[in-house]
């Protein structure tokens, strides 16, 4: 039997994927049980509704939600549970992903939602940060964070850069 997921990832379409699965990847290799879905407020939002009811009661601890353009995605989903939501704005070809963070981080008082950076590293910052929350109550998934992090530094300290020609 598969473990429940403690991290709910959503995205408004399944374009969005090749930017939502290196949060996916993130949390495999941290061994966090996630679940990743296509939820739109836009197309869906009898799903988003149900998605979101039912997250806090079937175990989610937060909720990564990815959306590109009119990205009302996490907001939404953070008006109708009061998980954390992380939202992740996915880069857009007209406006290059700056329509949907600025449609995911101007949120009026009241209703948080974690904004991160436009595409991958905000999708793999999602992942650390949904971690670091769940390593508050989790001892050994906090020791993972801290060795991700030293073995970051150390790769960094040890990069050379190229010799001039
Ligand atoms: N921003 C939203 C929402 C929403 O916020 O509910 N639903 C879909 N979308 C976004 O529309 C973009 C284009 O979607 P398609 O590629 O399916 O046309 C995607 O980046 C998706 O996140």
């Amino acid at each position: 039997m598969s473990e429940a997921p403690l991290v709910g990832i959503i995205m408004g379409s399944t374009s969005d994927w090749p930017t939502m699965e290196h949060a996916a990847r993130t949390l495999r290799d941290f061994g966090v049980a996630w679940e990743a879905e296509v939820v739109s407020a836009h197309r869906t939002p009898d799903k988003l509704v149900s998605y979101a009811t039912e997250a806090r009661g079937r175990g989610l601890k937060c909720i990564i939600a990815g959306a590109g353009g009119a990205a009302h995605l996490p907001g939404m989903t953070a008006a109708i549970t009061d998980i954390p939501v992380l939202g992740v704005p996915v880069e857009s070809k007209t406006l290059h992903g700056v329509d949907s963070l600025l449609s995911i981080v101007q949120m009026p008082a009241g209703i948080p939602t974690a904004t991160f950076a436009i595409g991958k590293a905000g999708s793999v910052n999602a992942a650390l940060f949904a971690i670091s929350i769940l390593a508050n109550e989790n001892p050994e998934l906090a020791k993972k964070l801290a060795d991700f992090r030293s073995r970051q530094s150390e790769t960094v300290k040890a990069a050379e850069l190229p010799a001039l020609d």
